[in-house]
């Protein structure tokens, strides 16, 4: 399902951080966990073509997605992949509509306020957006939100959702429900999941098998030792 070995070495002034992650998951839905710096968010922006490594090879639900040497280096837009940032990136001068939309018409023509596109249609609805749809981003709740950039993520169909820290921003009683949103998603929807977090009950709750990132390298976890999140208690 996921296969990496990439290197990457970055500078900052004086600083340098080698990234060299070897990993392999045959599951359905892998997490990547650790603290912060580990090397995350570098390795989900290379799954997604949003930083080239120096070397190594992707693969991602059995296609070649980047490969050096090979000279294999897909475009973000060719690997159809649904990336959910850890602010969403929310466009904050288009509707809620016109932000799914985007997920669909990638172009330099911004959406059409008032086009409908069934797909479109269906994610307002799925999560329960459609009454908020003329609305803009500032207008909306953490949760809400997020619940648009899920839906822009994957009106376009894409072949595997990449998930930065998606609950991160959220309070601990809308952290709860969209974690059992985005459970019951899973649940209806086949797609290859790479979630990265440093939230162990994340974790228990998404990792069908998890790889623990420390100093820029990958190693396998036991998902036994991950705490499951507590009931919630309103
Ligand atoms: N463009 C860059 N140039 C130089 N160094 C970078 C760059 N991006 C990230 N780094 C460094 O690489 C390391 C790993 O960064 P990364 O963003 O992957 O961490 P992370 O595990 O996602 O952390 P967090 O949980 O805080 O988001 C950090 O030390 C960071 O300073």
């Amino acid at each position: 399902m996921l296969d990496i070995a990439i290197q990457k070495t970055l500078h900052t002034g004086k600083r340098r951080f080698e990234l060299n992650v070897q990993l392999q998951s045959a599951s359905q839905h892998t997490v990547l966990f650790g603290q912060s710096g580990a090397g995350k968010s570098l390795t989900l922006k290379a799954i997604a073509g949003l930083m080239t490594p120096d070397s190594g090879h992707i693969r991602l639900g059995g296609r070649l997605l980047f490969s050096q040497p090979g000279g294999v280096n897909l475009t973000p837009q060719a690997r159809q992949l649904g990336y959910l940032f850890q602010d969403y990136a929310l466009f904050p001068h288009l509707t809620v509509r016109q932000n799914v939309a985007f997920g669909l018409v990638h172009g330099w023509l911004n959406p059409r306020t008032r086009a409908q596109h069934d797909e479109v249609e269906h994610w307002l609805y799925t999560f329960g957006l459609a009454a908020m749809a003329q609305q803009l981003p500032g207008e909306l709740s953490g949760g809400q939100r997020q619940r648009v950039a899920l839906a822009r993520a994957l009106v376009a169909k894409p072949g595997a959702l990449l998930l930065d820290e998606p609950f991160a921003a959220l309070d601990p009683a809308l952290r709860h429900d969209m974690r059992q949103t985005l459970l019951a998603l899973l649940a209806q929807v086949q797609i290859p999941l790479v979630l990265i977090t440093h939230d162990e009950q994340d974790v228990a709750l998404f990792g069908q098998q998890v790889f623990e990132l420390r100093d820029g390298q990958a190693h396998a976890a036991n998902l036994a030792t991950f705490p499951e999140a507590p009931p919630r208690h309103d």
